[in-house]
């Protein structure tokens, strides 16, 4: 195709409104102009037609957010975009039409990223600044050869990286503040861990806290058990904390808590739209969520069989595959699972995976009942006096028999039946002292027999829980103090006195 220079004169640069002298155009557009030209005075129509078609060439380039500029192998700018414009404030008029290095050498740039390319025939990227507005530009110059390896024209594309660097700064920022809030959760974490630590001297407790320091930094799969309240979780997070995956994520997962059907995608996730009432959006299972630290399958006596042998199959390969999914994620998780139900039992009726509980079982942890360790009753007592004290503002203190009462109970609770009673105990009135009689009403006179009081009291106040328990019973069953007194075979006033004594209510 021909090249051609065309000459542009004053009707026409006014019709365009661009102030060019000449433009290089192919065969085709040199007809198409000259007949603009010819046509320019009289035939509007034609004249409508050429410009619309300019107009479209120039609006694909003016639709691009980054700036556009055309130059032609003698260094002449012969086309700019909108985008050239709004960067460099340099408008059409200015730079059309004009030789680059006029351009450079008027300031209007720290350098010409066009004439390098002219000179050395490839492509150059380089940072620039607008001289006018201080913006911070990218620019690449293409060079475009002809068919002897001349370079015909230069199309440089300029990118604003203002934005882009305030972005950067944000993200720097961002970061920063990242690090500081990480930083403090560690910190608070560490403080949790205080709070969370085992309380316990009682031998078998000092014996399982010994195993989990022991085990905490190896991946060995954990399987505690015990009864409800007796502290599984206490442990779990135990040893997470003592692990070297203690500022990393830490899951807990009730599987009894889950509904059977959702099991399956809370665990392993699913992939967008992977079953109907998915969200359409993909979905990280918890032990993606976990992965990297330690996940706690809490209740996993609970788990639907069919799951059962999904979770042996993620526990031998260490990988799982969402719902829906194609592709396996590797899993680097710590798995520690809890449950009170006794799982040799659920094996026996088929209800639990034997391969799995081995899968499981690797290092058994198991925590004895709180009635198995009545030595660690007292001390548990008095932590949870202090720590409800400080959250009801009150300054309680145990009197002299209460402790006893404490031990004597079977706690069928465990900790926490113990840890709730004593909160009730601080806010149920403003008296200074929890007696053993507080005691007795909070967990029923019933559940603490003699037999277990002896061991614990002094006869004397053994005999005074068991007389206040037999008048209680007396006037509740029969009514009055006189009746009461005949069936126990004492005087009225001694009834009347000992009641009004041991605090009992009288109609
Ligand atoms: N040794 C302990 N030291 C301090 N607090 C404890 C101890 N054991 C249990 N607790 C407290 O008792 C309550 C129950 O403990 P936890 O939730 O760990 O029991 P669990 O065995 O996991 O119960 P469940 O079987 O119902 O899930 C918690 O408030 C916990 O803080």
């Amino acid at each position: 195709m021909g090249e051609n220079i065309f000459q542009i004169d004053d009707m026409l640069k006014n019709e365009l409104k661009k102030d060019i002298d000449y433009i290089k155009v192919d065969d085709m557009t040199l007809k198409i102009l000259n007949s603009y030209k010819n046509l320019l005075n009289n035939k509007n129509e034609t004249i409508i037609k050429i410009k619309e078609s300019q107009i479209n060439a120039f609006s694909i380039g003016d639709a691009i957010s980054d700036g556009i500029c055309v130059v032609d192998k003698d260094g002449i700018v012969t086309a700019i975009n909108k985008g050239y414009t709004q960067i460099t404030g340099i408008e059409e008029h200015e730079i059309v039409g004009h030789h680059m290095q006029i351009l450079l050498d008027k300031g209007l740039f720290s350098n010409a990223v066009s004439l390098q390319v002219l000179e050395q025939k490839k492509k150059i990227t380089t940072l620039s600044t607008i001289t006018g507005n201080n913006k911070k530009v990218l620019i690449t110059g293409n060079p475009f050869f002809d068919k002897e390896g001349e370079v015909i024209q230069v199309l440089t594309v300029m990118r604003d990286l203002t934005e882009l660097i305030r972005l950067r700064n944000n993200i720097e920022e961002m970061e920063k503040r990242n690090e500081k809030y990480l930083s403090e959760l560690n910190y608070l974490r560490n403080m949790n861990k205080e709070d969370e630590t085992i309380i316990g001297e009682n031998h078998d407790i000092k014996r399982l806290i010994e195993l989990i320091n022991y085990v905490a930094n190896t991946d060995i799969t954990v399987l505690i058990t015990g009864e409800t309240g007796c502290g599984k979780e206490v442990f779990s997070t135990e040893l997470h904390h003592k692990s070297n995956r203690k500022n990393l994520p830490y899951v807990k997962v009730n599987c009894a808590a889950l509904p059977e059907n959702l099991i399956e995608s809370e665990l392993f996730g699913y992939e967008k739209g992977a079953f109907t009432g998915a969200l359409n959006k993909e979905k990280l299972g918890m032990f993606e969520v976990a992965n990297g630290g330690t996940i706690l399958l809490d209740e996993i006596g609970e788990m639907p069989l069919n799951l059962q042998s999904k979770l042996l199959r993620v526990l031998q390969e260490k990988e799982i595959m969402r719902i829906g999914g194609t592709k396996s994620i590797k899993l680097d998780v710590r798995v520690i699972a809890a449950t009170n139900q006794d799982l040799s039992e659920l094996i026996k009726q088929g209800k639990f995976r034997e391969d799995l509980f081995y899968r499981l079982n690797v290092v058994p942890l198991k925590i004895p009942p709180l009635r198995e360790r009545k030595d660690d009753i007292a001390i548990l007592a008095y932590r949870f006096l202090e720590k409800f004290n400080i959250k009801y503002s009150k300054a309680k203190s145990f009197g002299s028999t209460a402790i006893k009462a404490l031990e004597s109970y079977s706690w069928p609770g465990n900790v926490r039946e113990l840890e709730n009673s004593i909160e009730r105990l601080v806010v149920i009135d403003d008296n200074s002292y929890i007696t053993n009689n507080d005691i007795i009403n909070i967990l029923g006179k019933d559940k603490i027999s003699l037999s277990q009081v002896n061991t614990n009291l002094t006869l004397k106040e053994a005999v005074s829980v068991f007389e206040k328990e037999l008048i209680e019973n007396a006037l509740k069953k029969l009514g009055s103090t006189y009746k009461a007194a005949r069936a126990l075979g004492v005087t009225q006033p001694t009834v009347f006195r000992k009641a009004k004594a041991y605090g009992i209510k009288l109609k």
